[in-house]
Parts: structure tokens; C-alpha cells; sequence
């Protein structure tokens, strides 16, 4: 199962995005991560499809947009026009999620659900199937720079072996407070995909840090208890 490494560049200065996003190339990272917040969702607000756009214009990474919004699915067609590659949508913003996952990847993106870290991993025993990723928040989303809740490891391990039970691809992203200090602990509770924020932005040489990170995220999946398991499937 690939290791990915996505970067969120919320905490990012803006202005400075070009520059950023230049070293993220060279430190190979997997995709961005957009954190996309309403204000109502979430009490913060961000960014819309029209950034989304101007990003689309000077990389080729692929774009993951985070919807931290109410009524996610007025805004599918603006953030497809506008170059994003998926969709991850909040379980708790959405009444009828089945209709919504169904809607986002009609609009030909790969559909994903986060979950809050108080809300139940039951809510996707019948919508596993259509995921290509479930995001398990490792805070309140809202903001960036907030501590890691470790109580959501043993969260991320349930979530492993409900998608290898089930047979998913799904990535299983985690987000929210991952840094140096935990990057083992969630890979190794079955993690694939990680969004690091505060704490890659905060290096000297986040080229160099990237490395770092994907060495010791690899280096946990070969030692973790998921690993055999994916590899006894021939995965
Ligand atoms: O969705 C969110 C916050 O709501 C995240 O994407 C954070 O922005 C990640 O940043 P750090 O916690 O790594 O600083």
C-alpha cells in the first residue's frame, strides 16, 4: 500500500505560495491538501474554488479539497472546474451522505469522508465500498497548530482492519497535529496517508523534512501489524 505525504498549507503565508509549493515539489510530496472551512461548519473561514484555481495554475500536484462546509454539495462542479482531483466531505455536514459521496463522484472526483473525532467509525458500514478515502481527524477541525488527540489511534486502527476486512483500497488519511513525534504511532495503527500542516511549514528544510517523514512513515507500515495483512491479500 503507497505511503502518501500530503502537505495542508493552511498555515502557510499566501503570498509566499509559489515558493512553498516549488520546495513541496522537490520534496516530493504526494498531493496538497486544501483545507476549505465556511465559517458555519467550522468558526474559521478560507479559501474557495477561485485559490483552488490559481494553485491548479502553477503545479501539478494533484488537489485534495478538505470541505469543512454545510451543504458540501453546492460546491462540487466549482471545485472539479477549478482542478481538484478529490472531494472529502464531513460525515456530520451531510444529511443524506449515501446521495452526496454518490453526487461527488458523478462529478468524476475521487470521493472521500472525514469523520470528526467524536463520530462513530459505524457511520460507513454501508458506504465503504464507494470510498476512496476516509479522513480520521486527529483534532477538532477549525484550525492548524492543535495537539494530536492520541485517543484517535486506536480510532485508526479499527478503521484498518474495517477496510481490509471489507476488501477497500480506500487510503485511510489521518489529520490534524501529525508531526515528527507521532508519524510512527498512526502509520504503524494502519495510516497510509498523512496531511502535515504547522509542522512541516515550521522546518528550516521541509524538502529535507519530507524525506525524513516518508523514511520513518515507510519504515512504520513495513514493522506494523497491517502490513502482512495487506501483503497476505497480494496487495
Ligand atoms: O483540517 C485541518 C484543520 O481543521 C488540518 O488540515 C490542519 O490544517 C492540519 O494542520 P496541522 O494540524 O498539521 O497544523
Amino acid at each position: 500500500m503507497p505511503i502518501k505525504i500530503a502537505p495542508s498549507i493552511l498555515s502557510a503565508d499566501f503570498c509566499d505560495l509559489p515558493n512553498l509549493i516549488g520546495l513541496l515539489e522537490k520534496g516530493k510530496a504526494d498531493d496538497l491538501h486544501l483545507d476549505i472551512m465556511d465559517g458555519h461548519f467550522v468558526p474559521n473561514i478560507t479559501f474557495g474554488p477561485p485559490v483552488v484555481r490559481s494553485i491548479r495554475k502553477i503545479t501539478k500536484f494533484p488537489l485534495d479539497a478538505h470541505l469543512m462546509v454545510e451543504n458540501p454539495e453546492f460546491f462540487f462542479d466549482d471545485f472539479a472546474a477549478a482542478g481538484a482531483r478529490s472531494i472529502t466531505v464531513h460525515a456530520e455536514a451531510c444529511r443524506h451522505l449515501h446521495r452526496v459521496v454518490q453526487t461527488i463522484k458523478k462529478t468524476g472526483l475521487r470521493a472521500g469522508v472525514a469523520l470528526n473525532p467524536a463520530t462513530p467509525l459505524q457511520v460507513l458500514d454501508f458506504l465503504l465500498a464507494d470510498l476512496d478515502l476516509v479522513l480520521v481527524m486527529t483534532v477538532n477541525p477549525g484550525w492548524g497548530g492543535q495537539e494530536f488527540i492520541s485517543g484517535m489511534l486506536h480510532k485508526i486502527r479499527e478503521l484498518r482492519e474495517m477496510l481490509i476486512r471489507s476488501g477497500s483500497q480506500a487510503d485511510l488519511q489521518v489529520d490534524g497535529g501529525i508531526n515528527r513525534d507521532n508519524v510512527k504511532a498512526v502509520v504503524e495503527a494502519g495510516a497510509n496517508h498523512l496531511v502535515i500542516g504547522s509542522a512541516l511549514l515550521r522546518e528550516e528544510n521541509p524538502v529535507a523534512a519530507l524525506h525524513e517523514y516518508r523514511l520513518a512513515a515507510k519504515a512504520a507500515y513495513i514493522d506494523s501489524w497491517w502490513h502482512d495483512r495487506i501483503s497476505s491479500k497480494g496487495e
